[in-house]
């Protein structure tokens, strides 16, 4: 367990006071960015309190891609190839996984990602990007139109909102997931799993934290396997990756990021982001984006839920998650 592992939340709001009891200049938002410390849609962009870029290798449709809507907005600077990075790196290329420690390095150095197609990962010349401080993040569940419900999957705003969460910048995270449709849904179904990640202190103690939550859901599982062979929701597969016209492009390895608001109401979700309750999920096509991107055609369907799952079976997720496990207790 990581040093320091129980220390309280007065501890870590003291962290960067100097001794005149004065917080630190990480607090301070540089030049050019808001006093206010966050930016919520609508307003001026270039304003967001902490440095955000990203690598772009414009593998993804510019309409649809969250990494370059930050870009439009004027959140996020792109970085060249053979450019490092001085704060933290969010990357399939980590080693250790972001940790409530990396919160010193981001408020000073910022926040990276790499914007990229999950599925042409291995064209991306990692040698010369990235930076000192590499990492991967803990297992939590995309909420993204294109890999709705996947866990590890996120995409560039979700993987940034995630980091600074766990740093203990829930109001970033906030701030930035806002200015998408989808956005909160991925805090509501991980909210738990971050104040957990967040409570943590170093690499190691996130990812004993994550051990535990991982071992924890796939007993449940088994459980409710066990209890319940014939129950309805467990034949169905994973409900949360919702068929309709627009999860056209949805498989495992798509990239390219949809605009189009697959808004669930009226169902809980449990903490691998399957429904648990709600008899109906309100499919709502709409665009709720400032800028020209894809249409706003507003389709309401009230889809059953069990029409609305695809053939994707629950027990490959509970597997892949055994799998981690392993790894991570190798
Ligand atoms: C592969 S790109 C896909 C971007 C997507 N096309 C979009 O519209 O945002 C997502 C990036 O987010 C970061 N990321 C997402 N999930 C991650 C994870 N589990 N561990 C480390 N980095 C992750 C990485 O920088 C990764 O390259």
């Amino acid at each position: 367990m990581g040093k320091g592992k129980n220390k309280t939340t007065e501890d870590k709001g003291s962290k960067f006071r100097g001794s005149n009891g004065h917080k630190s200049k990480q607090h301070h938002f540089r030049k050019g960015r808001s006093e206010g410390g966050v930016q919520h849609k609508g307003e001026k962009a270039n304003s967001f309190p902490v440095k955000l870029a990203m690598w772009d290798f414009d593998h993804c449709d510019p309409k649809k891609c969250s990494g370059k809507k930050l870009e439009r907005l004027g959140l996020i600077r792109n970085m060249r190839v053979g450019q490092k990075f001085s704060g933290i790196v969010v990357s399939p290329n980590g080693k250790g996984v972001v940790c409530p420690d990396d919160r010193e390095l981001v408020e000073t150095n910022g926040c990276a990602v790499v914007e990229c197609s999950w599925a042409r990962i291995e064209e991306i010349p990692f040698s010369r990007i990235g930076g000192k401080h590499e990492r991967l993040l803990p297992y939590l569940v995309a909420a993204n139109p294109v890999n709705y419900g996947r866990p590890w999957k996120l995409n560039c705003v979700e993987a940034i909102a995630a980091c600074l969460a766990i740093v203990g910048h829930m109001e970033w995270a906030e701030a930035l997931l806002d200015n998408f449709s989808w956005g909160r849904t991925f805090l509501d179904i991980n909210r738990e799993l971050l104040g957990v990640y967040a409570s943590c202190t170093d690499s190691e103690s996130v990812q004993v934290a994550q051990k535990k939550w991982l071992e924890q859901i796939e007993e449940e599982a088994k459980h409710r396997k066990e209890r319940a062979p014939d129950e309805d929701l467990w034949m169905l597969g994973n409900v949360n990756r919702k068929k309709h016209a627009d999860d056209q492009e949805s498989d495992e390895d798509s990239d390219e990021d949809t605009e189009s608001t697959n808004d669930s109401e009226e169902v809980q979700y449990d903490n691998l982001g399957n429904v648990i309750s709600g008899g109906k999920i309100e499919v709502e096509s709409e665009d709720s984006d400032e800028d020209d991107e894809s249409d706003t055609s507003e389709t309401e369907n009230e889809v059953p839920i069990h029409e609305t799952a695809n053939n994707r079976d629950i027990d490959s997720d509970i597997s892949k998650i055994s799998k981690n496990i392993q790894h991570l207790s190798a």
